[in-house]
């Protein structure tokens, strides 16, 4: 599985609203069918390698890319089959069909396969899950090379019902963007290797995948206090924020302080008596505050959540102290990251509805900070709009410890200056580079080695 990075992500509607823009400015839509039926074929070119390939065209415009890769596939002498769900209902569709000078069979039991199977059946017009014998019909192909078109069919492509295709696609072929489909649980695995054909259409949006990690290397002028100093408090449970405070420095900190706790993981880490806390809050030099990993939910980590809120640093709000923030931020947003899981963030926000992107964004609207909604298919999602996806992270940081390690990274970023939202990405991005430089077992304290 992989996606390209950087890439724009438009829902359906933000797509239709990019197809009209662009027949205003004159370029018929029949041009950018043509584009993406041989942007298709050519896909479908390199996996079959020769070998012959069934198309499946449903009723729209999904089809109607199928029925012009079949015709330029068969062009070049490829032993191209199509079978079609019921004839084109639009215009554009029909004209490709036009095109198609082959047989077109009809997709029932008596359907011969393939050793590629093209599935243009459905992509952004999907409007209700597939019929049921429809899904037993198309199961028969499963285990056979899928290439899909736009979406794998069956999917919502905005990702806000978890309808599963009945064919996995090995690669699916995005049309001018990617979908929140393809970036989010549970239909990004399905879609398998996520390709981006960009046939003219020029998405505006504020929804992106993650862009590549920048190589963060300090200024010829850099100092320890410049490069960003963060104070990580730790709670009854001091393991979490060691993780925090040992990724916050080799997240790029130049210097960090553990509150609250004796054991330094590591030597450059400065230990202090959590009776410092309110002196070291309005030390000038501090540039973020981590508060949250290792604390119980309890009114111990309220006064300290408070007390975080009233210093006006910049803050990164992870587990229970995201709930403990909560009604201050919402009256008065301050530059903060909060980074909760799933269940912190159903705690949290139990009124939102929608895609896992729709709810992050809700969430950091309603907070006025920058929410790092974390799982497989991680999502940053900022007031203002911007929404970075960073599915497909990586599986091994699926385990205990990870979470403050990325807090830590967040509190490195945040602390350095600049926009909370591009300090967020960074720390995902820098959280993922390092799973994806360990691999195999890892475990949190792994993270933040050299
Ligand atoms: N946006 C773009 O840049 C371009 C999009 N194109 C293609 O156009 C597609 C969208 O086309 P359409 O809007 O025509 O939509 P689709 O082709 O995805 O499907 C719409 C059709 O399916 C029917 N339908 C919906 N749900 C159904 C269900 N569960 N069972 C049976 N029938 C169902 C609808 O009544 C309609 O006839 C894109 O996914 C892409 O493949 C390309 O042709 C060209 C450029
Ligand atoms: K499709």
């Amino acid at each position: 599985m992989s996606i390209p990075a950087d890439a724009p992500i438009l829902t359906s509607a933000a797509m239709r609203e990019a197809e009209a823009a662009c027949a205003v400015q004159g370029t018929p839509l029949s041009e950018l069918m043509e584009l993406a039926g041989v942007a298709v074929a050519d896909i479908a070119w390199r996996m079959g390698a020769g070998a012959p390939i069934l198309i499946l065209c449903g009723p729209g415009n999904n089809g109607g890319d199928g029925y012009v890769a079949a015709r330029v596939l068969a062009a070049r002498g490829v032993a191209v089959r199509v079978a079609a769900l019921a004839e084109p209902a639009t215009d554009l569709a029909k004209s490709a069909r036009a095109g198609w000078s082959g047989p077109v069979e009809t997709i029932d039991a008596a359907l011969a396969s393939a050793p590629l199977i093209v599935d243009a059946l459905f992509g952004v017009g999907l409007s209700r899950p597939l019929a049921h014998d429809l899904t037993l019909l198309l199961r028969r192909f499963v285990g056979r090379r899928v290439l899909a078109v736009d979406v794998p069919s069956g999917v919502e492509s905005d990702g806000n019902a978890d309808w599963m295709p009945p064919l996995a696609a090995d690669v699916t072929l995005a049309l001018s963007a990617l979908k929140p489909a393809h970036v989010l649980l549970p239909t990004a695995p399905a879609c398998g290797r996520v390709l981006l054909a960009p046939i003219g259409i020029a998405p505006h949006g504020t929804m992106r995948t993650l862009p590549p990690l920048k190589a963060a290397t300090p200024a010829a002028t850099a100092h320890k206090f410049n490069r960003g100093m963060v104070l990580v408090f730790a709670g009854p449970m001091p393991g979490a924020a060691g993780l925090a405070s040992a990724s916050a420095l080799r997240a790029g900190a130049g210097y960090v302080v553990l509150e609250g706790s004796e054991r330094a993981p590591l030597s450059a880490i400065i230990t202090e008596s959590d009776a410092r806390f309110g002196e070291r809050l309005s030390d000038p030099r501090v540039g973020a505050v981590v508060i949250g990993p290792g604390f119980p939910a309890g009114d111990e980590l309220l006064f300290d959540v408070e007390a975080a809120l009233d210093s006006g640093k910049p803050l990164v709000l992870d587990a229970a102290a995201i709930s403990a923030a909560l009604p201050r931020l919402c009256e008065t947003p301050c530059r903060a990251i909060l980074t909760p899981h799933e269940g912190e963030f159903a705690r949290a926000f139990p009124e939102l509805y929608g895609s896992k992107i729709d709810r992050a964004k809700a969430a950091a609207v309603r907070t006025g900070a920058v929410v790092i909604y974390k799982g497989a298919d991680t999502i940053v999602a900022a007031p203002d709009g911007r929404v970075v996806a960073a599915w497909p992270g990586s599986p091994w940081l699926a385990t205990a410890g990870t979470g403050d390690v990325l807090a830590g990274a967040c509190g490195a970023m945040l602390a350095r200056g600049g926009d909370a939202f591009d300090a967020a990405v960074a720390a995902v991005g820098w959280h993922i580079a390092q799973a994806a430089r360990i691999g195999r077992g890892l475990v949190a304290d792994d993270l933040v080695r050299e």
